[in-house]
Formats: C-alpha cells, sequence, structure tokens
C-alpha cells in the first residue's frame, strides 16, 4: 500500500493514525502474537500518501466528510471535499435515510457494497448500529439474490479468484493479494450457494458476506479477512449459457483434478499464512464438503460452516427452547427433513452433547434422531444404497416414504428442516406434528426466505400458536389471535463470528467437536429471562458482539484445555481479552 501511494505522484504526506482516537485505546485491531507483526506493518500507525486525491479513494482511510480542517490541510484534502464537515454520527443518519428510500433489497445490497468499497469504517459502523436491519441485506435472504445475479451487480473484485487456470500457481496468486496479515479465510466452491444450487463462481458473495460478518459481528479487523472463491466450472446450464457470466465457461471438474486444486490451494493457504490461519469452508456440495472437512481437519485451522456452524447455533436453540417447553435434551425426539451437511451434521452434535450429558454411548444417543431424504426415512434397509455420512442414522424401522408419515409414526418432538427446499413443511405436516406436542419446536432452517421450510405465519397459525419457531432466514413478528409472535433466527451467523474469533485469540491450530459444544453452549447461555418471556431462543442480534465475546472466551478456554491454543500465556479473563481485541470502526484521528 505503502509503495503505491509513493508511487502515484511526488509529493507525500505521513498519515498519523493517533491509536488513541481509537476504541479500545489502540488495541482494538490487533490480536496476541499478531499484534507485533500488525505493529511493523503500520509503525507506528504511519503510512505514506502521496495526495489528498488517492486517500478519498482509498477505503481503508477514507472518511469522506468527515476529514477535520487539520486533516484537510495536513494531507492535501483542500478543495477536494465541499466546506461542510460531518461527523460520522450524521454520515451514518444520512447513509440510513438513503438506504431506507430504497424498496428494492437488491438496492440496498449495492449499495452497501460500494459504501464498502468507499468508505470501510463507515460501512461497518453502519452495519453495526443497525445490525437487525441490515442484516438480511448484507446476508440472507438479499446476498442470495445478489449471488444469482453477480454477474451484473459485479463492479470490483472483492475477494480471490482462483480457477483452474490458476493450477500450479496458487502461492503466486495469493501473493497477489494486498494484504499480508490474513487470520480468516472463507473459501467456497459456489456449488451449492444456500439452497439455491450451482451458481458457480458468482458463489463469491457468499465469503464476501460472511466476511463482513466476521468483521461487523465478531470484531475480526477487515484487512485480516480474505474471501476466496474455486472456480472448477458450473453445472448450472443457465450461467454457463449467460453471456455475462463471470466464471469458468465450462461443466464442473471432479474427482482428482477436483481434489489436486483443492490440494494446492490448502498448501498454498498454510505456506503462505502459516499454521493459524482459520480456514471456512462454506456452501460446498455435501459431496465434497464431508470429505474435505475430513481429510484437512488433522492437518489445518479448518471448520465446514454449514456441517458445523449450523450444528452449534441450532444446539443452542434446541437447548434454550427446551427451557421453555420443559424435559431434558436426552427425553426429546428428533426428526429432520434434509440429511445433508446441515442435517446430518446438527444430528451429530446433538447426539455429541446427549452422550456428553447421560454417559451412554454415542451409537446409543444417535438413536433418537431420525432423518428423512428425497427418498424417504433413513431407515437400515437403505444402508447399501446411503452415502457414508447418511450411514449413521440409518436405523432398525420399517421404511417410511415420506416426511408426513414420518412424523405420524415417529412422533419427535423437535422437527428440523435443513434440506434445502421450501415449503416442505406443509400444514398437514405441522398439524401433525402439532397433534402430539403441546409445544412442537420447529426448525425451518433452510436459506434464503424462499427455500424455507414453512414461513413464521404458517408455523404459528398451523400450529394454533403452540409452535417455538425458528427459521434460518429472518421472518418478521406474526400477529395470531390478538397476540404478537416473534421468531427466532436459528442461524450460524451467531456463532461463526465469535466461534473465529476464540480460535484467533488463543491461536488455536485446530478445531475439535468439543469447541463447537463450547460455542453452543455460550450461545444458550446468552438467553436472558427478557427473551423467554417473548418466547425467543436466541438472544436478539443487536447484542452480537457481546455474546460473539463470549463464544470467543468458550471456544478459547476450550483450545487451552484441549492444548491446541499456542498463544501463552492464556490470557485470565478470557471474556475481557476477546472484547479488547475486538475491532471497532470508529473513525481514527489522523496526525
Ligand atoms: O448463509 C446462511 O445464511 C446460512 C448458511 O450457511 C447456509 O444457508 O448455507
Ligand atoms: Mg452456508
Amino acid at each position: 500500500m505503502e509503495s503505491t501511494f509513493k508511487e502515484i505522484g511526488d509529493r507525500q504526506s505521513v498519515l498519523d493514525l493517533d491509536p488513541k482516537s481509537a476504541v479500545g485505546g489502540g488495541v482494538e485491531d490487533v490480536y496476541g502474537e499478531d499484534r507485533a507483526t500488525e505493529d511493523q506493518l503500520v509503525t507506528p500507525w504511519t503510512f505514506s500518501v502521496a495526495s489528498g486525491y488517492s486517500l478519498l479513494r482509498d477505503p481503508q482511510y477514507n472518511k469522506g466528510l468527515a476529514f477535520t480542517e487539520k486533516e484537510r490541510d495536513a494531507h492535501y484534502l483542500r478543495g477536494l471535499l465541499p466546506p461542510i464537515i460531518l461527523s460520522q454520527q450524521l454520515q451514518e443518519k444520512k447513509l440510513m435515510q438513503n438506504i431506507r428510500q430504497y424498496q428494492v433489497p437488491l438496492q440496498k445490497y449495492i449499495s452497501l457494497m460500494e459504501l464498502q468499497e468507499r468508505n470501510e469504517r463507515l460501512f461497518y459502523k453502519l452495519l453495526i448500529d443497525n445490525v437487525e436491519e441490515l442484516l438480511p441485506v448484507v446476508y440472507t435472504p438479499t446476498v442470495g439474490e445478489a449471488c444469482q445475479k453477480y454477474g451484473s451487480i459485479f463492479k470490483r473484485p472483492q475477494g480471490l479468484y482462483i480457477s483452474l487456470k490458476e493450477k500450479g500457481k496458487i502461492l503466486e496468486v495469493l501473493k497477489n493479494w494486498p494484504e499480508r496479515t490474513i487470520q480468516a479465510i472463507v473459501v467456497t466452491d459456489g456449488e451449492r450457494i444456500l439452497g439455491l444450487g450451482d451458481l458457480g463462481c458468482q458463489g463469491m458473495g457468499i465469503p464476501v458476506g460472511k466476511l463482513s460478518l466476521y468483521t461487523a459481528l465478531g470484531g475480526l479487523r477487515p484487512s485480516a479477512c480474505l474471501p476466496i472463491t474455486i472456480d472448477v466450472g458450473t453445472n448450472n446450464e443457465q450461467l454457463l449459457k449467460d453471456e455475462f457470466y463471470i466464471g469458468l465457461r465450462q461443466r464442473r471438474a471432479t474427482g482428482k483434478e477436483y481434489y489436486e486444486l483443492l490440494h494446492e490451494f490448502m498448501s498454498a493457504v498454510k505456506q503462505n499464512y502459516g499454521e493459524k490461519v482459520l480456514i471456512q469452508f462454506e456452501d460446498f456440495a455435501n459431496h465434497n464438503a464431508f470429505e474435505l472437512l475430513a481429510k484437512y481437519r488433522t492437518t489445518h485451522l479448518v471448520f465446514n460452516d454449514d456441517i458445523q456452524g449450523t450444528a452449534s447455533v441450532v444446539l443452542a436453540g434446541v437447548v434454550a427452547a427446551l427451557k421453555l417447553v420443559g424435559g431434558a435434551l436426552a427425553e426429546q425426539k428428533f426428526l429432520f427433513l434434509g440429511a445433508g451437511e446441515a442435517g446430518t451434521g446438527i444430528a451429530e452434535l446433538i447426539a455429541l452433547e446427549i452422550s456428553k450429558q447421560t454417559k451412554a454411548p454415542l451409537e446409543e444417543t444417535r438413536k433418537k434422531i431420525w432423518l428423512v431424504d428425497s427418498k424417504g426415512l433413513i431407515v437400515s434397509s437403505r444402508k447399501d444404497s446411503l452415502q457414508n455420512f447418511k450411514k449413521p442414522w440409518a436405523h432398525e424401522h420399517e421404511p417410511v416414504k415420506d416426511l408426513l408419515d414420518a412424523v405420524k409414526v415417529i412422533k419427535p418432538t423437535i422437527l428440523i428442516g435443513s434440506s434445502g427446499v421450501g415449503k416442505t413443511f406443509t400444514k398437514e405436516v405441522v398439524e401433525a406434528l402439532s397433534s402430539c406436542n403441546d409445544k412442537p419446536i420447529i426448525m425451518a432452517l433452510s436459506n434464503p426466505t424462499s427455500q424455507s421450510e414453512c414461513t413464521a405465519e404458517e408455523a404459528y397459525t398451523w400450529s394454533k400458536g403452540r409452535a417455538i419457531f425458528a427459521s434460518g432466514s429472518p421472518f418478521d413478528p406474526v400477529e395470531y389471535n390478538g397476540k404478537t409472535y416473534v421468531p427466532g433466527q436459528s442461524n450460524n451467523a451467531y456463532i461463526f463470528p465469535g466461534f473465529g474469533l476464540g480460535l484467533i485469540i488463543s491461536g488455536a491450530i485446530r478445531v475439535h467437536d468439543e469447541m463447537l459444544l463450547a460455542a453452543s453452549e455460550a450461545l444458550a447461555s446468552q438467553v436472558t429471562k427478557e427473551n423467554f418471556d417473548k418466547r425467543l431462543i436466541y438472544p436478539p442480534f443487536s447484542t452480537i458482539r457481546k455474546i460473539s465475546a463470549h463464544i470467543a472466551a468458550n471456544v478459547a478456554a476450550k483450545a487451552y484445555e484441549l492444548g491446541v491454543a499456542t498463544r501463552l500465556p492464556r490470557p485470565k479473563d478470557l471474556v475481557k481479552y476477546a472484547e479488547s481485541c475486538m475491532y471497532t470502526p470508529v473513525y481514527r484521528n489522523y496526525r
């Protein structure tokens, strides 16, 4: 960055960023051992610029109309801005007014992405201060539509694209990224974007959105986050025919070709960024997701958000819901629609937790959990034809052809939708579930909203107001029989930002399942009496940074306990430490 500025012109100024002006006394955007590295990179909070003009065009440093008189004098900004000076607060007010004028969610998305590319601190300030309103814009459901149209709304690359063309050169490609200190990577191959299927290279919207949440909800520095899309082609015929499609125009590479590229990628990441860089696998198709996770979890700091992040958030919701409904986890009967990453991932984590609580072997606790896939209930007679990740769930039972029949014979207390297919919790299904439960727990997890197994309104109406309901994408509160019901959002966004923060502040080098249980426990413990009184099983997103600090602390504590934390000595108060490490996007003063 420094050299770029130096090269542009002959005039130079030194931007001296005053650490005292930042909330947290200047420790805000550095973590543990990386603190030294980061300080070296910007020592002492200084970098050179050629002109105010380039300063205004650098999203990391630009403050727009918030540059002070002194800064305008010192950094060649005179005349480049209108005379007025706005506070960050007023800038926020103006932006929110603008965004609210847009009726179409995608327009809001585009304007927020433009802000991110123009003034990063203002983007994050806005997102943090208006998280409940803006989360559905930068994240599900709108991000799904953005990916579908990414080819036409794409303006500037927001992450790294690694395609088959880069085979043999991935290390060089990583070096093209301007930031050297990377702490978190979210990577997709675009094959199963939310419940929308194969969007190929246009899946980039997902790693970009997830990493925005890493910063806004979990406090990671934006510059330490790297979104990556691996492009091995797409099997989406529509995209292949689309003249504006931005990815490789070929069908997906599979088998050896696919795994060699992925292996080169994983090795290059470790070589370039070290073993403490976190790699989050996101929205891979089932057939690769399980294999990649199994292969790399013993050599890299990785987790799969759809398998493990989702599992952790759902377990937390179930534990909280049982406080409303009564009964122990081990007494519940679970039925899933969908036996892919989310379904089997959640099922396994629940079985693990029951096993931990009751000391019963995992093979026994799994028997409380039943899964339905597109061919009906997963039962032992189907075992030979099942994919490996489904086999643990093939219990002894007569074949059952569909979800409705499965609800009738299994009589679950908790129904979980993880199929990626919308409108599958029909009136009959919800009524059958409600006929055997006073307070049926329904989780319709598939995203975006169009793929939700049912809507909040349907769940409350068909259960006659008795359901405890949560969904992957947000729904507005519902009026039913004069009462207002507020649905919960059971989305891995509650977990991954704090989870990642916990891994990073402890210098963890591996992810273990116990760490996911620790995250889940921390989230469930953040549901207050006030939330329960409203029948909420998750705390509101407005308190997410506090929640993330608690999750991070619990995860870090577990990492130390398991001996996979490398940041020594262990900070005494991990919650305080996590909070002190979080990036805050308040403007800094430039001397
Ligand atoms: O992105 C989300 O909203 C949750 C998620 O991981 C998915 O649906 O794949
Ligand atoms: Mg996902």
